[in-house]
């Protein structure tokens, strides 16, 4: 039995030789099995092999037990791997006697053991090492995820195992692979590749390539995959797309230069500004580089060597050969070697933002009206000539020009024929001056010329005569011909002023002095007009303060009963009494008054103070029947006007047919509509309405007619002439005619002399006014007058009734 084992087995003593060797023992030694007896292990052995199975006899001896060990030694050039169970040997006394063993020879299935594990190892190694995502995919779980993959979507490849497709894709993907997963199982396609979205653990899409196939685990259908992480590829293809898509579809002409300016790409914005095809401009020299020896080429080459870009305006030119503005950035490109690879050009057409820039400047510097220089535009042009003089004495004068009562004919036509006139003269005066110097527009109907090309003074003056002339042709408006004047000023560089402030200044004040004049003349500056000017500007400043410091006193003058000679009224005329310039005359501050607006407290105090005087004087005696009050044009702007004569009654008491309020025709022609409303709303009040002054304007009595009037005033300039002036007798006598039949009552004011007194008086007028009967006094001086007066008639009805008897 034992020698027919197939496990070796033998039996040594304690000297460690053999005792006993069976048949595969003394087989694999290559030995019979009697002739091992006695022999060694060094007799078959290595030294080490031999040494070891020594050390194993030895454990074995010490303790006494069986033991069992893996052993692994060569014999004949072969290697052994035994599983050997040893025992201890006892004699009849029972003392240990040596050592016995049964080897298994186990070397086959070692190795086949070591071939399993290296196959495992490497298997392993390539899973969970590698660099793509692996997973084993079996009734829509994932049964396996390798690290990779786990990585790429962000858990932790424990928390993947059982996951389920929902947890790991959009809903709409998971239900898309689903649904594929049963068609191959179906149909058995073995291989599939395609692309999906997981959701990340932080929520984020990842791209996936995913290569599949249908394979058998654990004795079920399965899907094993390999998955690649797209994310970074996808964008770069979308970015590559977006930018694609952004170069042809930009508004902007893009160009892609090679490094020598050759042209490799263009996109459609390129031809449509330009209008070359892709086709004519690819491989062509672009013409950005040319040297058009200007300073933007320059400019443009130094940028891209010092900073790699430019950016600017350039002019380009079209395939039809237009020129056409463009704005142009630059950039140089470089290679991943750093070496100048490329230019990119981007550039648009500016051509309507040029002209848009230059409707602009025009603006800025016109006059949208007459499309004439503007002040601003005059004035640097002023300063520009006074520049280039450097120094020398001229030629250089500036011309203002102002439309003598412009306002006038706005009022009366409205402001779109006001404008309508103010263009025709914009070009009459430009045909006029021609090429001779710089006309602008001021603003509202006030011109100035700049001239630089005159020989003389009088050359100037010949000039203003021309524009005189030119402004006096008169010109239709409305069906209506009118005739419009002008005043000019002029001051001449240097001795009018060395800058354009002053030049102008003084033009300024020269055309006020040709108003003053008169009004279409020209005048130019001389130093004297300054003084004037500040008498203005003192007079102007002093009005401010005027009526807070009771500066503004009233006189009266008397009107008288042309037949009876007795006082039925008095006239109202202010007066100033300046702390410096003394007594100053309505005629002198008014104009200015009515300028800067104060016409209109200063009239509401008049008012005020007129009806309050006669209601004293009445209270001390003095019975005065009416009082005549100056009512200004810019009174009329008033919108409280009404409310302010009624206030000064109410407050003073009078009664309102004791107040008469003097107007002049040109404020009812100014604006008769509004005024028409007004005096009807005076009249309304009970207060006695008068034109003042009635002869000098429109003289329109049927006009007038359609106005709530009661008196006419004849203006002083025709009582002067009478009684002998025929001319004066006339306008006289036919005003006379005329209030008659329309019943108007009429004053004349101005009389003088008897001579005009009894004139008037046998012509039928109603009352006189005049220094013939007194001048205005001041209201402590008037109840003399007043019983000087009364004193006269009382004389007069004596001497007619004398002189009846
Ligand atoms: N040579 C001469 N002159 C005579 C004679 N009789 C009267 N006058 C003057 O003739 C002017 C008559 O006043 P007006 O025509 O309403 O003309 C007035 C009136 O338009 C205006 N004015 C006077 N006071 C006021 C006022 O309170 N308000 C307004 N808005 N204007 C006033 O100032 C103008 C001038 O006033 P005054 O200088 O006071 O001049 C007054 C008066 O002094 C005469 O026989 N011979």
């Amino acid at each position: 039995m034992v020698n027919n084992s197939p496990n070796m087995m033998s039996l040594k003593g304690l000297d460690g030789r053999f005792l006993l060797a069976n048949r595969a023992y003394s087989r694999m030694l290559g030995v019979s099995e009697h002739a091992m007896v006695g022999t060694a292990l060094e007799d078959y052995f290595t030294e080490d092999d031999a040494s070891r199975i020594k050390q194993q006899d030895a454990v074995v001896l010490s303790c006494l037990e069986p033991r069992q060990f893996e052993e692994s030694f060569s014999v004949g050039g072969s290697n052994f791997t035994m599983l050997v169970s040893k025992f201890p040997l006892f004699d009849s006394q029972g003392r240990p006697a040596g050592v016995g063993s049964v080897d298994t020879d186990i070397t086959r299935s070692r190795e086949e053991q070591q071939a399993k594990k290296e196959a495992e190892d490497k298997y392993w190694a390539l899973v969970e090492q590698t660099l793509v995502g692996i997973y084993i995919m079996q009734d829509e779980k994932l049964v396996y995820v390798n690290p990779k993959l786990a990585d790429i979507v962000g858990y932790p490849p424990q928390e993947m195992q059982n996951m389920a497709l929902e947890r790991l894709l959009p809903a709409s993907e998971a239900g898309r692979i689903r649904l594929q997963i049963k068609r191959r199982l179906r149909e058995n396609i073995q291989i599939m590749h395609y692309t999906t979205r997981a959701i990340s653990s932080d929520g984020h899409l990842v791209d996936l390539e995913v290569h599949s196939r249908l394979v058998e685990y654990e004795g079920k259908p399965a899907l094993i995959g390999v998955v690649v992480d797209i994310s970074d590829r996808i964008a770069a293809d979308t970015n590559l797309k977006l930018a694609a898509k952004v170069f042809e579809n930009s508004a902007e002409g893009i160009l892609i230069l090679d490094a020598d300016a050759h042209i490799i790409a263009v996109n459609h914005a390129f031809t449509r500004i330009t209008g070359y095809e892709q086709g004519e401009a690819l491989g062509k020299l672009s013409r950005i580089f040319a040297d058009n020896g200007d300073a933007t080429s320059q400019q443009m080459q130094q940028a891209l060597a010092l900073h790699g870009q430019w950016q600017g305006e350039m002019r380009d030119r079209r395939k039809n050969g237009d020129w056409y503005p463009a704005e142009l950035s630059i950039s140089l490109v470089r290679d991943d070697a750093g070496c100048h690879s490329n230019y990119v050009a981007v550039f648009s057409d500016i051509t309507v933002r040029k002209q848009a820039e230059e409707r602009l400047q025009f603006l800025a510097n016109h006059d949208p009206l007459t499309r004439l220089p503007n002040r601003s535009s005059l004035i640097s042009r002023l300063e520009q000539a006074i520049v280039e003089m450097s120094g020398e004495p001229g030629p250089l004068a500036v011309m203002f020009i102002d439309l003598d009562r412009f306002k006038l004919i706005n009022d009366s036509f409205g402001h779109q024929s006001g404008d309508e006139l103010l263009r025709e003269i914009a070009i009459r005066l430009s045909n006029s001056v021609g090429e001779r110097g710089l006309l602008a527009r001021q603003g509202g109907d006030e011109f100035t010329l700049l001239l630089t090309e005159f020989a003389d003074q009088a050359e100037l003056a010949a000039l203003a005569e021309d524009i005189l002339a030119v402004l006096g042709r008169g010109l239709r408006l409305e069906e209506h011909e009118v005739c419009v004047t002008g005043s000019i000023g002029i001051s001449v560089f240097p001795n009018d002023g060395t800058d354009a402030r002053s030049l102008l200044k003084n033009a300024d004040v020269a055309m006020y002095r040709a108003k003053d004049a008169g009004k279409n003349t020209y005048q130019f500056f001389d130093a004297e007009m300054n003084t004037q000017t500040f008498e203005r500007l003192l007079l102007e400043n002093g009005m401010r303060q005027a009526l807070e410091r009771g500066e503004f006193e009233l006189h009266y003058q008397p009107q008288l009963n042309a037949a009876s000679r007795e006082m039925s009224g008095v006239e109202v005329l202010i007066r100033w009494r300046h702390p410096q310039l003394g007594l100053i005359q309505p005629l002198r501050f008014i104009p200015l008054a009515e300028e800067t607006g104060l016409i209109k407290p200063i009239g509401d105090w008049v008012l005020q103070e007129a009806c309050r005087q006669l209601k004293a004087w009445e209270q001390a005696g003095l019975y005065v029947p009416r009082v005549a009050v100056n009512l200004s044009a810019r009174q009329f702007e008033q919108s409280t006007l009404v409310d302010n004569v009624a206030r000064a009654l109410q407050t003073t008491g009078l009664e309102a047919g004791r107040l008469e309020l003097e107007i002049t025709e040109s404020m009812i022609m100014q604006n008769p509509v509004e005024t028409v409303h007004q005096l009807g709303e005076l009249k309304a009040l009970g207060v006695w309405l008068s034109i003042d002054d009635f002869g000098t304007g429109y003289s329109s009595l049927s006009h007038l007619k359609r106005f709530p009037l009661d008196t006419l005033k004849i203006d002083r300039s025709f009582v002067d002439g009478l009684p002998d002036d025929e001319d004066s007798v006339a306008i006289a006598e036919a005003i006379l005619a005329m209030s008659r039949k329309l019943k108007f009552s009429v004053v004349a004011e101005g009389v003088e002399n008897a001579a005009q007194a009894d004139f008037l008086e046998l012509k039928g007028c109603t009352l006189l006014q005049g220094y013939h009967f007194g001048k205005p006094v001041p209201a402590t001086e008037f109840p003399a007058l007043a019983a000087q007066l009364s004193q006269s008639a009382r004389l007069a009805i004596m001497a007619d009734w004398q002189g009846g008897l």
